[in-house]
């Protein structure tokens, strides 16, 4: 699969919802509650870090949630891919783009959405073929202001900014022309999760549903 054609499938969801979860889960048995009420609330895409060790199996039980769009965060290497892959992700989210990454997705056939910040970067994606990026660490590289300056000479890349969005400065990012969507862990505190409290989640989940 072209990054081209990656960059579709990766746009198509970022067009789903204003607002992709960014999921650090610890354990696998809440996997499916989470997924539920996430959905539920109005968000079906799920980015589920591989920064834990019960990650792949996330993944998989979250897979099996109707209506969810399951892939996997913090795809630093081929071999990150290739598990989430095997785990039943549809997407991958890398912080990064790296040559290794690109081609290892393509060759699997796994969507990537690749991060960029400079307009350097953003141009070396573009000549890869992508044309829907992350934009991470948001905040920390200029916020809604810097993607905003990349409209300018760049109006043909989208961006998911994640990294330090929150519902104070989300509908900042979702009003640039340039944003299709957000990504931010503040829907799924680790303490909701622990606790079960999935209606507090769904809750969290619609009004960022509302957001756009
Ligand atoms: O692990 C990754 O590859 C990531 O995607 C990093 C995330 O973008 C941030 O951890 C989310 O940032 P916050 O919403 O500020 O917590």
């Amino acid at each position: 699969m072209t990054p081209d054609l990656q960059s579709q499938k990766t746009r198509a969801l970022c067009e789903l919802a204003p607002v992709i979860p960014v999921l650090v889960v610890a354990d696998a048995a809440r996997a499916e509650g989470l997924a539920t009420a996430l959905v539920a609330g109005g968000l079906p895409v799920l980015e589920v870090t591989l920064r834990t060790p019960a990650a792949l199996d996330v993944i998989r039980e979250m897979s099996r949630v109707a209506g969810g769009h399951v892939g996997a965060g913090t795809v630093l290497t081929p071999d990150d891919a290739r598990r989430a892959k095997d785990a039943g992700a549809s997407f991958a989210v890398s912080p990064g783009a790296t040559e290794q990454i690109v081609r290892a997705c393509s060759d699997i056939e796994l969507p990537l959405l690749a991060g960029a910040v400079t307009a350097s970067e953003v141009m070396r994606a573009m000549e890869w073929g992508y044309s829907m990026l992350k934009f991470f660490p948001a905040e920390a590289a200029g916020g809604a202001k810097s993607l905003k300056s990349l409209a300018g000479p760049l109006p043909q890349v989208s961006f998911c900014p994640t990294g330090g969005v929150t519902p104070g400065n989300a509908r900042d990012y979702l009003a640039l022309s340039n944003v299709i969507c957000v990504g931010g862990s503040w829907i799924s505190p680790d303490a909701d999760v622990a606790a079960g409290n999935w209606a507090a989640i769904e809750a969290r989940a619609r009004e960022a549903r509302a957001l756009k």
